[in-house]
Formats: structure tokens, C-alpha cells, sequence
């Protein structure tokens, strides 16, 4: 059964729709990303999702509850759920355990001081338990704000960005530790995010918004594996349009796939050839920027090439077959 349904919504802040005719369903325990570009309307889609907007058209129920927005709910906000937003609001001087435990209840003062010693944990601010907010940087305030949006044990957790000011060499622990405390404790997330490896990692499924209209709603890796169309394929990070017929003749003229950078290899003796124009270090790999007929691709090398160098490429015919079936 699932939790969360949304039936065919539409809203609009004004005269221009933001969202149109968005519809999708989430079943307990699962965790879900919201990507898309700036703007789409990620932000917009989870402020309706707590009951803080009023849908335009259609509707959406928590189980068998219809959420209701401010017009016909005076309390904003839904009690199973807790929303953290991208701009939160923290009580500036008091300590960090007070704004942790601000909604707990003071009845069972040990019980209330486990819980908030128990979040501190999480996020990693033990050392930071009596520290006025105020003193904080701007990731150890969002990291306090996170850990105040599961104090209450929610059942669905809506996040907004969650680690967007958080550095990261924090960014990776804090993940980690969040998505297991809310896997071990059958917490729902829907996460709207730019990081991919908020997605790719810890994700079940992926939800795709593109000008206010919902294009997937997918299991990730499955997205990722087989790209379908150039937007979603760059909200993963680079990614090549190529036509496929320039390496294997047999292929109709018009025939074109999708390419991650590091889907395509070079190889001297293809007679298919990129002019090299740069190369970026990035670490574990470069990434080369080659000149493609006239385009521009990228491609995922061991070494810096020279820039200026004529190189041959070559991409794998099972790989391309593959696409070709998965967009038909
Ligand atoms: N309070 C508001 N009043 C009027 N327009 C708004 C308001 N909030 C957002 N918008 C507009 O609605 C659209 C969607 O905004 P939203 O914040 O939902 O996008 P987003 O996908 O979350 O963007 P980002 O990834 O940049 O956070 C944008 O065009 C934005 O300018």
C-alpha cells in the first residue's frame, strides 16, 4: 500500500504553471530523489507534498488522509511528515542540544536527553552540544536543522538540499550515517537534490522534473544504466550525443545515443577521430573535451592528451544496440 499518492496536481504561484498534471505514488520505506534543473520546481512539488502550498488541481493523500493545504488547515505542515526546508530556522542563542530537542517533550527530561545525544551523534556534533547556534558555521547550522527534523521520529522525511552548504569530507559520513538511522528506523525520504551521489547511492528510485512536469519516476540505477534522453542523462554529469553511424556504418544515418564520458575509449586504430581541445584533471581520471564533427564530447581517460593531438575513439556495439532498444 502506499503512503504518499499524488493524483494529477498542478499549481502555479501566479499566472505561470510550475507544476502541471504531476502524479506518482510512495511506498513505506522507501527513499526517493527529486532532480531536476534550477527552478523545475523541486522546491515547490515538497512544500506541497508537507500541505503548505494549495494545489491548483487534483490531489494527494497521506494513506487514506487527504493533505490539505493552508486554505483548509490552519496548523501548516502535516504530522507524520517533518520538512526541512532549504532557507531553516534555528533558535540563534540557544545551544545546539536545545534547538535539537526543541520539539520534544520536557515530560521525560532522560529520555528527551538520549533522543537529542542519539541525533548529536548522526550528525556528528557531540563536541557541539552546548554551543550557542550562533557560533556555528553555515553546514554545522543545517547539520543541527537535520538532526531537529528527526528528533520527532517522522514517518516521511522531506528534505530540501539536506547537505548543500556541508563540505565534503563531512558530506560523505553525514549520508551515510543519515540514510542508515533512517533505513534501520523505516523512515520514508523524498530528497530534492543537484548531488548525484545523493542520488546514485542512496535512492531507490528517482523521481525526474523538467519544466513542472514529472518525466520519470524510476528505480536509479536503472535511469542512470539507460539513458533515455540528453535532460536526465545531464543531471548526472556530462554526457555525449553521438551518432552512431560515424563508427559503425551498418547503423541508419539518423541513429544517435546517449554516451557517458566514460562509455567511450580511445583507440588508435579507429578511423573514427576527436581533435583534442582539453583535459581536466579530476582526480582518479581526466576528462577530455575532443571535437566531434563539429561538436563538442567528453571522455574519461587514465592520462592529459595533448591538446591540438588528432585521436581515434571507439565505443562498444553491445553498449550501443543496447541504447538503441532501451529509447525505441
Ligand atoms: N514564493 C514564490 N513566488 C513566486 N514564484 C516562486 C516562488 N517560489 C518559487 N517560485 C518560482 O517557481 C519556480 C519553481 O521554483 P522551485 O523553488 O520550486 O524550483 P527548484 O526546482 O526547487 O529550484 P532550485 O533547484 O534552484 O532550488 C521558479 O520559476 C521560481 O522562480
Amino acid at each position: 500500500m502506499s503512503m504518499l499518492t499524488v493524483k494529477n496536481i498542478s499549481f502555479a504561484y501566479d499566472t505561470q504553471p510550475v507544476l502541471r498534471n504531476i502524479s506518482f505514488t510512495v511506498a513505506p520505506g522507501q527513499h526517493i530523489a527529486v532532480i531536476g534543473a534550477s527552478g523545475c520546481g523541486k522546491s515547490t512539488l515538497l512544500k506541497i507534498l508537507y500541505g503548505l502550498l494549495d494545489v491548483h488541481n487534483g490531489s494527494l493523500f497521506w494513506k487514506d488522509q487527504k493533505i490539505l493545504g493552508p486554505a483548509y488547515n490552519l496548523i501548516p505542515g502535516h504530522e507524520n511528515m517533518k520538512y526541512l526546508a532549504q532557507g531553516f530556522e534555528l533558535a540563534a542563542y540557544r545551544t545546539v542540544a536545545d534547538n535539537i530537542g526543541q520539539y520534544l517533550s520536557n515530560f521525560e527530561p532522560q529520555l528527551k536527553q538520549g533522543r537529542v545525544q542519539e541525533l548529536l551523534e548522526i550528525v556528528e556534533l557531540v563536541p557541539y552540544a552546548d554551543t550557542p547556534v550562533e557560533l556555528l558555521s553555515g553546514g554545522q547550522k543545517q547539520r543541527v536543522a537535520l538532526a531537529r527534523s528527526l528528533a520527532k521520529r517522522p514517518e516521511l522525511l522531506l528534505l530540501d538540499e539536506p547537505f548543500g552548504n556541508i563540505d565534503n569530507y563531512r558530506r560523505s559520513a553525514l549520508r551515510r550515517n543519515l540514510f542508515q538511522y533512517l533505513s534501520r528506523n523505516k523512515i520514508t525520504s523524498i530528497t530534492a537534490t543537484h548531488d548525484k551521489t545523493d542520488i546514485l547511492s542512496f535512492a531507490d528510485e528517482t523521481i525526474v522534473i523538467k519544466e513542472g512536469q514529472l518525466l520519470h519516476k524510476k528505480n536509479t540505477q536503472a535511469l542512470y544504466t539507460n539513458p533515455v534522453d540528453h535532460y536526465t542523462a545531464a543531471l548526472f554529469g556530462e554526457v555525449n550525443t553521438v551518432r552512431v553511424e560515424a563508427l559503425y556504418p551498418d547503423y541508419p544515418e539518423q541513429a544517435q545515443v546517449l554516451l557517458y564520458p566514460h562509455e567511450i575509449q580511445l583507440n588508435e586504430a579507429s578511423s573514427l577521430k576527436v581533435r583534442i581541445k582539453a583535459s581536466y584533471f579530476k582526480g582518479s581520471i581526466f576528462l577530455l573535451e575532443c571535437v566531434l564533427e563539429n561538436r563538442i564530447i567528453f571522455i574519461e581517460h587514465p592520462h592529459a592528451i595533448n591538446t591540438g593531438s588528432l585521436v581515434g575513439i571507439t565505443f562498444s556495439k553491445a553498449l550501443i544496440d543496447e541504447r538503441l532498444n532501451t529509447s525505441a
